[in-house]
Parts: C-alpha cells; structure tokens; sequence
C-alpha cells in the first residue's frame, strides 16, 4: 500500500483544483501504455475533522506530455455516458522510482473485471456465456460506440480486455482511450492502430482515411469471440490476419482493396478458400449462435465500411428483440438473482435519442 499527498487534484465534475490524499492498494491491470491500480481518495483534514476515504477507484498512470497520451484525458473529460468509464479526478504525479518523471494519473471509476476474463473464465469450464449475456453486453457495446462515432470519436482499440463489465448487474463500459482520436472526414490517420486480432481489413490493407467503422469491426469480432469461446480471427502476422479473415468471408475484391490503399501492394489472398457460400459458412463457424445473432455477425463483419452495418443498425437487429419486451429479464452470473434491466439498456438521453433517426421507433421497447 502506497499512501501520498497530491498538491493539484482535479474533479472532472466540478473542475475544482484541491490537495488530496491517495491511497494506492492493488495493481488491477497492465498495459502496453500504463499501469492500472485500486486507489482510493480523500480531502485534506483539518484539526479535529475525520473524512471518509472515496473508492475504490481504477487509477491509470501513463508517462505524461505525450501528444498521443494527453488525447485520453481530452476525450475522457468530454465524454459523459452510461457505457463508457467515467473518469472521476485526474492529477499530473512524479514517479516514485524517478523524482524526475511525471506520471499522468486518470482517476475512473472502477469495475470488477473485463469481458477478456469473463469470456476465459467460461470457457476454462468448457462453456460460452449465456446468450442473453451475449446480447445485454454487444448491446451496450453498440450504444457507446454510437454515442462515441456520433461526435466522430473512434475507439481504435475496441478489443475485450478494454470493455469492462460487473458480472453482478451485467453493465459494460468501454475503457482504455489511450487510441482513441477524433476522426474528421478525409483527414489521414496512422492505419498502424488495434490490437491485430480485431483490425478491420481496411486497415490491414494499410488504409490511412478510415472511419470510425473501424470499431465496428472490432464489435464484430467481439461479438463472435463471445459466441465461439475464442477470438473469431487469429492471424499469426498483420498480412496473415487478412487470410484469415478471407477463409471466413472469401477474398477481398481487388476494387475494395484499391479504394482503401491504391498503393497497397501485399497478398491479395484472392484465392475462394472454401467451396460453401457465405451464409454456410457463417453458421458453421458461429454454431453456438441463434439465427439471428448469426444474421448479424453477417451484416458486421463485412469488408467494404460503407456496407457495413452502423452501431445504431447493430442496436436496432432482430437479434436484440427479445431484450426490448416488458418481461424481459436476467440472470446475474454472481447473485443468480433475475434482473429486470430495461431501463438501465435504454436510458437513452434526449441527445442519444436524436443521433438514431428513424430507427428510434424500432430500438426502443414496446410500450
Ligand atoms: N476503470 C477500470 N476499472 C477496472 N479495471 C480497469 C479499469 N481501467 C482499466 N482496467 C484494467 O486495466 C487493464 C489495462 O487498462 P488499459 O487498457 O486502459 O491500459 P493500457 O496500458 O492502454 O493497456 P493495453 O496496452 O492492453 O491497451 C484493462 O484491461 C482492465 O482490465
């Protein structure tokens, strides 16, 4: 346990300054970037007053003034959702280990795990999560990538060790912004971006004008990751990540390769590696999936952007029907008690609401 004085906290809500103590307890993650620890927080007392401590909170310590880092904290104070980590305090810190290097410390919210651990868990005892787990987590998955894409913020890391979840009330929040950018149409972006499993195929093609579909893409795989056990493509390097992805979708069309990188001059994999159609295919691979969840893994995972499937179009599939019904309810992994949880799915607030157009009629439950 490591206990501190900080000169300069700031609330993200209140944008008030102030000196805090922190209390560091646990490391609860590792990361290419930073280290993530349970913390917990509390004002300085005066004589003769006792203050209760705040937590615990997740910490995230990343070396500060990097361009690519200070992007987190930016997008984190700007975003305010039900599935998306609240980042409560944040404070600029030096090292223990090195006095003179300054340590950006993200103060969030804290859950008890990720869908990484949730999905092993279940398949370490031979089983896949229930479907109706499967569909309450892409569910909000999709709800948080449509409130993120609607201010042209794209994840670009949406992988399930960045999507956390409390396995007792079933809520999910996207975490880790450390990739995250404000994609603005026709500006280039690095196409060296997620984590290899879940790359779209634009970007493996080394397309550098993307869209926030890219995530899409990502919640595609996801998707599937849930219903299979295990990551639905695992290429052994970046290019055999594409081949993969062919044996599930068959070749890219040289036109789609074009127009993502006309300089693109890798492996085509333009060879039909299997004999049976698409939808076959789909079912087979996807076994453990409903009609309809495999219907939907068919309109995400799709080449071309464009064609691909939006968040709000995810949300509003026949695959979710059954959660918008009055009598929908769920069983909690941990308490086995039976969750009515409409209204924590469809709390859309009036700004939420006017980003899904004419799809709010069929997304929202029946009355
Ligand atoms: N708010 C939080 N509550 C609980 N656990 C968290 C929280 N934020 C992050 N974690 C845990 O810490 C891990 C690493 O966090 P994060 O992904 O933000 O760091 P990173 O350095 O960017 O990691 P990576 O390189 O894997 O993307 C997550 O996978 C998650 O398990």
């Amino acid at each position: 346990m490591v206990q501190f004085l900080v000169e300069a906290v700031t609330n993200n809500r209140t944008n008030v300054t102030r000196p805090m103590n922190v209390r560091e307890t646990a490391k609860i993650g590792e990361g290419a970037f930073g280290t993530v620890l349970r913390a917990y927080l509390k004002d300085v007392e005066q004589p003769g007053q006792e203050i209760e401590w705040m937590g615990p909170f997740a910490i995230k310590k990343v070396p500060a003034q990097t361009e690519y880092k200070s992007r987190e904290l930016a997008i984190l104070r700007k975003t305010c959702h039900p599935n998306v980590v609240t980042l409560e305090f944040f404070f600029t810190y030096p090292n223990p280990e090195d006095r003179n290097k300054l340590y950006q410390h993200l103060v969030m919210e804290s859950l008890p795990c990720n869908l990484q651990s949730e999905i092993s868990n279940y398949r370490h005892s031979g089983m896949i999560l229930p479907l109706k787990h499967i569909q309450v987590y892409s569910f909000q998955l999709a709800r948080a990538l449509n409130y993120l894409h609607s201010y042209g913020i794209c994840h670009r890391d949406i992988k399930p060790s960045n999507i956390l979840i409390n396995p007792d009330s079933l809520i999910l929040k996207i975490c880790d912004f450390g990739s995250a950018k404000r994609l603005l149409p026709s500006e280039p972006s690095v196409a060296y971006i997620c984590s290899r499993f879940y790359r779209a195929p634009e970007l493996i093609v080394g397309c550098s004008v993307y869209t926030t579909q890219i995530d899409v893409w990502g919640l595609g795989c996801v998707l599937g990751e849930m219903f299979i056990g295990q990551p639905v493509f695992q290429g052994h390097d970046s290019m055999l990540q594409l081949r993969e992805i062919s044996k599930l979708l068959g070749p890219p069309e040289k036109s789609f390769i074009y127009e993502s990188n006309p300089s693109y001059n890798g492996p085509m994999y333009s060879r039909k590696l299997f004999t049976a159609g698409l939808s076959s295919r789909f079912k087979h691979v996807f076994s453990h999936a409903t009609p309809e969840g495999v219907e939907l893994l068919m309109k995400v995972l799709v080449y071309r952007p464009q064609k691909r499937y939006r968040a709000r179009d995810v949300m509003a599939h026949q695959f979710y029907d059954s959660l918008r019904s009055p009598d929908f309810t769920v069983t909690s992994r941990t308490t086995a008690t039976k969750l009515k949880i409409a209204n924590m799915l469809f709390n859309f607030s009036d700004y939420e609401l006017s980003t899904l157009g004419p799809l709010t009629g069929k997304l929202l439950p029946s009355k």
